[in-house]
C-alpha cells in the first residue's frame, strides 16, 4: 500500500484551518488538521515543501514509523510548526488505518472506556453580572463544567471576553490588537467572580477557570488560594510553562487543581510538571503535540502520577481535531475532561463530522476513521485571511504575555 498523493487545503469559514489530505492506491484517505493560530501558513510551506514529498510512495500503515522519520529524521525536533505538520500527517494515517478496518478510530486506540465525553463551555460577559447571566445560559443548555471569564473594572479587553456568547473568536484582526493587563486589578476581582457563581448557582457545576500566562509563580499562588473556598475543578495557565520549576512554588502553596499545556508540543515540555506532581491536568491536544500517536505517549506518562487529561478545544482547533481528540478522549484510561467551545455552522459545514453534542457531553459515532471529512467545493469559497491573536501591555506599555 501507498501513499499517492497529499494536499493541504486551507479554508476560512469564518477563522482559518490548515486540513492535510492525504490519499492511497487502495482510494482510502485520510484527513488532518494542522491549524496554528495565526501562524497558518507557516504549516502550510513545512506540508507542502519539505513533508509531502518526503510521503509520497511510503506505506501509510507504517504510522509509528513515519512519525519517527518526520520528528527524528528532520533533525530540527520540536515546535509549534513541525508538530503540528507531524500531527496533521498523523491523523490522516490513523484515519486510513482505521478506514481501512472498518471501524471507529477509538477501536484502534484500545476500545471504549466511556460512553460520553465531559465537556466545558467557554462563559464569558464585560462584568460579573453577566458572566453569571452567562453561566446560567450554559447549565440551561445542559453543561456540567463552565468555565467562566470576566472582564476586569480598568482592564482594557481582558482575556477570554469575547464579544459574542457562544460563539466568539479570539484571533479577531488583520493585525494583533492591544488588550491590557494588570495582575492587582485582577486578583482583586476574579475571586469575586467566583464567590458570586456559587452563591447564585451552588456547588453542583464544575467551574473553571483561565489565567493565561499571566501571573507570576507567587501571584498565582495567591490567586489558587484565595479561589479555594470555590472549589474549582481547575485553574489553567497560572503562571507560563517554560520554567516547568515555577509550579513548585504555586504547587506548595494552594490545593485548587492547576491544568497546562495547551501550548505544548511534546512530551518534553510536559515531563517534569508530571513527574513532580506539580499539576492536576495536561492539556495537550492531538494537533498541538504530534499527532495521536505522541499524545497517548504524554497521557500514558500522565496517568503513572494520576494526572488526567484535559485537551484544548478552542476554536482554533478545527473539527478534525475535536474528531481526533474525542476518539482519543473515548479511549483514553486518565480522562478528565475535554475543552468544547462551538465552531461556528459555516464551520460544521465545511467539515461534516459524526460528533454530538447531548447533556454536557460529546459523543462519537460508529462511523470507521475518525469521522470527520472536508466538502472541499464549500472550503474553497472562504480563502484564508489573515487574523491574529491581540497581544497584551500593561498600563505603562510593556508588553506581557496574551
Ligand atoms: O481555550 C483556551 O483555554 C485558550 O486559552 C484559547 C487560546 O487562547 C487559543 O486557543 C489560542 O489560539
Ligand atoms: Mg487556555
Amino acid at each position: 500500500m501507498k501513499i499517492t498523493a497529499a494536499r493541504v487545503i486551507v479554508t476560512c469559514p469564518g477563522r482559518n484551518f490548515v486540513t492535510l489530505k492525504i490519499e492511497t492506491d487502495q482510494g482510502v484517505y485520510g484527513i488532518g488538521d494542522g491549524t496554528l493560530n495565526g501562524r497558518e501558513l507557516s504549516v502550510v510551506a513545512y506540508l507542502e515543501e519539505h513533508v509531502i514529498p518526503c510521503l509520497i510512495g511510503m506505506d501509510p500503515r507504517r504510522i509509528e514509523d513515519i512519525w519517527q522519520y518526520l520528528y527524528r529524521g528532520a533533525y530540527w525536533r520540536r515546535g509549534p510548526v513541525t508538530m503540528r505538520a507531524i500531527a496533521a500527517v498523523d491523523m490522516a494515517l490513523w484515519d486510513i488505518k482505521a478506514k481501512m478496518a472498518g471501524m471507529p478510530l477509538y477501536q484502534l486506540l484500545g476500545g471504549r472506556s466511556r460512553d460520553g465525553i465531559m465537556v466545558y463551555g467557554h462563559a464569558n460577559g464585560s462584568d460579573i453580572a453577566e458572566t453569571v447571566e452567562a453561566v446560567g445560559q450554559y447549565i440551561d443548555m445542559g453543561y456540567k463544567a463552565i468555565r467562566a471569564q470576566t472582564g476586569v473594572p480598568g482592564i482594557k479587553d481582558a482575556y477570554g471576553v469575547g464579544r459574542g456568547k457562544l460563539f466568539y473568536e479570539p484571533a479577531d484582526a488583520a493585525l494583533p490588537s492591544v488588550t491590557g493587563w494588570d495582575t492587582r486589578k485582577a486578583l482583586n476581582h476574579v475571586p469575586k467572580l467566583f464567590e458570586e457563581l456559587r452563591k447564585t448557582y451552588g456547588f453542583d457545576h464544575h467551574l473553571l477557570h483561565d489565567g493565561h500566562h499571566r501571573y507570576t509563580p507567587q501571584e498565582a499562588a495567591n490567586l489558587g488560594k484565595m479561589l479555594e473556598p470555590f472549589q474549582l475543578f481547575w485553574l489553567e495557565d497560572c503562571t507560563p510553562a517554560e520554567n516547568q520549576e515555577a509550579f513548585k512554588l504555586v504547587r506548595q502553596h494552594t490545593t485548587t487543581p492547576l491544568a497546562v499545556g495547551e501550548i505544548f508540543n511534546t512530551i518534553w515540555d510536559a515531563k517534569d510538571l508530571i513527574q513532580n506532581q506539580l499539576i492536576d491536568y495536561i492539556r495537550a491536544t492531538v494537533v498541538g503535540a504530534g499527532g495521536l500517536t505522541h499524545l497517548r505517549r504524554i497521557a500514558d506518562l500522565a496517568s503513572l502520577y494520576q494526572i488526567r487529561t484535559g485537551c484544548h478545544g478552542a476554536t482554533d482547533l478545527s473539527p478534525v481535531t475535536m474528531g481526533c481528540a474525542l476518539h482519543f478522549d473515548t479511549w483514553v484510561p486518565n480522562f478528565g475532561i475535554q475543552e468544547y467551545m462551538r465552531h461556528t455552522p459555516e464551520t460544521d459545514a465545511v467539515f461534516p463530522h459524526d460528533y454530538w453534542f447531548e447533556k454536557g457531553e460529546l459523543f462519537v459515532g460508529e462511523t470507521p476513521g475518525h469521522g470527520v471529512d472536508i466538502d472541499e467545493d464549500l472550503a474553497a469559497k472562504y480563502p484564508y485571511k489573515p487574523a491574529y491573536l491581540p497581544v497584551a501591555r500593561l498600563e505603562d506599555g510593556t508588553m506581557w504575555n496574551w
